[in-house]
């Protein structure tokens, strides 16, 4: 947790003044029940009206004093401790925003929502109330006592009996209770994975008929979240009453022992009563303490999670040398790559070997989990190959950033998302630069003129979150629309015609390959017809390639090809 702290070296200023006026709100604090004594003392016994006044109002003026440092003390605090969490969440999310799908895959979508919110909420709050406390509570309770000791010497070694008992005390639930906190973090990680799932597949989720199944589910998570958290808050609930009786027998055996000392003389009632408020300083001290360890090791797991992000660095970084200007353009090589996600027992892809350039029309086919996502996905480094490698323009894409490789790519991935804003602000969102007339034309090319002139902004049609006001055949020629504006060399098209009906799908394959001719095209597909008048088709299956060549060549001479064609097209078709 330290070490997420050195983050406050900017807060140097504010953190030295805060603790500057909480060191004088303890002091006026201490100082009070002083002055009690000698009004009582002087004041009461001596019958002496005109120093009850004086001190009274010496005491309001003390007591105003520490309360207005201890106000600005805490809008400084909280100045400080929303500036640390906002700055940290802005950390959180760079780190984030630069992993590769590898950290993605690794950390999961749910545990990067709750680091970034939860987690920092929790530092926020150890800050709000910690930062204040390690500065009063071990002034207020050794300053106490001292100025108990200076009251009645002898009186003390009440103090020094019940404070080890007390450290004991909180010792021993801290040590109890402490591995429940991560434990607890990380639950909340299932529950936000339970939830986001259960949101995002509400419509798979009735359809299915899984309702009562899915709040089975959730009901489970959350009563193993709450039993765990009851479980915490019952040792921790412990603490409190335990540390109150405690200090509460102290109190008795000052009142007592007090008592006993002014009967004998050796004390007057007004240091008796200023002694009982130095112990009542030193058990609200103890207590806010406690409060602070009870907070610490949740926010202690927290920081460990903030860190395990903050620590991971990605896989894929970009190198640092200069990058060379391509000689070429749209040129795309795979020499031997092979490739396994992580974890996985065999590789997704082998042995890929294909080159294919400007002009040219590569489609890849093949059945569901043969690899084709996952191929073009490299292209995009998305991930990085584990052997072989692969060159655009000739430039292993190892050797060149990621933001200069994705700018030669428009890319439209099989789920296509859209985002909260207007059809134009979404179109544009691949190229900022595009005007109208881009916006227009990218449209017309994706056949999405028709639906967006039947609504009633037209292109300033509002977008609800994630497209849901939407179909998903429109939602998909949106985000082709999006990948045309860019203008790039290499367009990559994964599987994305799937949602749109023949004659909807043939006019915009005709009307995109016209716009695409000085481009580099690939089409991932499932459906022989959006492949078949491609310049060559890669055939994969279970990550190997076992087929490239035209339609008819692999009509006549590939039988994994010819089987998808004959279960899809008609003889009719075929020829
Ligand atoms: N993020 C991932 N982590 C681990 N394994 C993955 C991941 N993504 C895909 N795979 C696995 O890699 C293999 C290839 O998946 P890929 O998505 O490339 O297939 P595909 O041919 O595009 O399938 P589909 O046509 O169904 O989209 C599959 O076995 C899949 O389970």
């Amino acid at each position: 947790m330290l070490k997420l702290f050195n983050g406050l070296k900017q807060y140097t200023i504010p953190i030295i003044i805060t603790f500057t006026l909480l060191i004088i709100r303890s002091l006026s604090d201490l100082y009070l029940p002083t002055i009690t004594a000698d009004i009582v003392n002087i004041g009461i016994v001596e019958s002496d009206t005109q120093y009850i006044l004086k001190m009274g109002g010496f005491m309001i003026a003390i007591a105003a004093f520490g309360s207005l440092c201890s106000i600005i003390a805490s809008y400084l605090i909280a100045k400080t401790s929303n500036g640390f969490s906002e700055k940290l969440r802005d950390e959180v999310f760079t780190k984030v925003a630069s992993f590769s799908l590898h950290e993605f895959d690794q950390f999961g979508t749910a545990s990067l929502i709750t680091r970034t919110t939860n987690d920092i909420t929790q530092i926020r709050m150890i800050m709000d109330f910690g930062l204040r406390m390690m500065v009063m509570a071990p002034i207020m309770s050794l300053g106490s006592v001292a100025m108990a000791f200076s009251k009645d010497a002898t009186l003390t070694i009440i103090f020094i009996v019940i404070i080890p008992i007390l450290g004991s005390v909180v010792y021993i639930i801290m040590r109890k209770g402490l591995p429940f906190f991560g434990a607890m973090q990380k639950k909340l990680d299932s529950l936000n994975l339970v939830l986001r799932e259960n949101l995002i597949g509400i419509q798979v989720i009735r359809a299915s008929n899984r309702d009562h199944s899915e709040k089975e589910r959730f009901e489970d998570i959350n009563k193993d979240y709450s039993s765990t958290s009851i479980r915490v808050n019952r040792i921790m609930g412990t603490l409190m009453p335990l540390v109150t009786l405690i200090m509460n027998l102290a109190i008795i055996s000052i009142v007592w022992f007090g008592g006993i000392r002014i009967n004998l003389g050796y004390m007057q009632v007004g240091d008796l009563i200023a002694f009982i408020q130095y112990a009542m300083l030193v058990m609200t001290s103890v207590m806010a303490f406690t409060r602070v360890f009870i907070i610490l090791p949740r926010a202690s797991a927290s920081a460990t999670r903030i860190n395990e992000i903050l620590n991971t660095e990605a896989k894929i970084k970009d190198t640092l040398e200069l990058e060379k200007p391509d000689k070429k353009h749209g040129y795309i090589e795979f020499k031997d790559v092979t490739f396994s996600y992580p974890g996985a027992e065999c590789p997704a892809l082998h042995n890929i070997s294909f080159s294919t350039g400007p002009g040219e029309i590569t489609a890849i086919i093949g059945g569901t989990g043969s690899g084709k996502s996952t191929l073009v996905n490299l292209i995009l480094r998305f991930y990085d190959v584990d052997s072989g490698c692969i060159l655009v323009n000739d430039i292993d894409i190892r050797n060149t950033t990621q933001e200069s490789l994705r700018k030669k790519i428009g890319y439209v991935p099989q789920k296509s998302s859209l985002f909260s804003g207007t059809i134009s602000e979404n179109i544009k969102y691949g190229n900022d630069n595009g005007n109208l007339d881009d916006i227009i034309q990218a449209a017309d090319t994706a056949q999405a003129s028709e639906f967006i002139s039947l609504m009633k902004e037209g292109f300033d049609s509002v977008i609800s979150q994630g497209g849901k006001n939407i179909s998903g055949g429109q939602k998909q020629r949106l985000a082709i629309a999006r990948a045309l504006i860019r203008k790039p060399e290499i367009y990559i098209f994964d599987d994305c015609f799937s949602a749109l009906d023949y004659k909807t799908d043939v006019n915009l394959r005709t009307a995109l390959y016209k716009n695409t001719t000085q481009s580099t095209v690939l089409v991932v597909s499932q459906r022989v017809n959006s492949v078949k008048e491609a310049d060559q088709i890669i055939v994969l299956e279970s990550g190997k390639i076992v087929g490239i060549g035209v339609h008819s060549e692999l009509l006549e001479n590939n039988e994994i090809y010819q089987e998808i064609v004959s279960s899809q097209l008609t003889k009719e078709e075929i020829a």
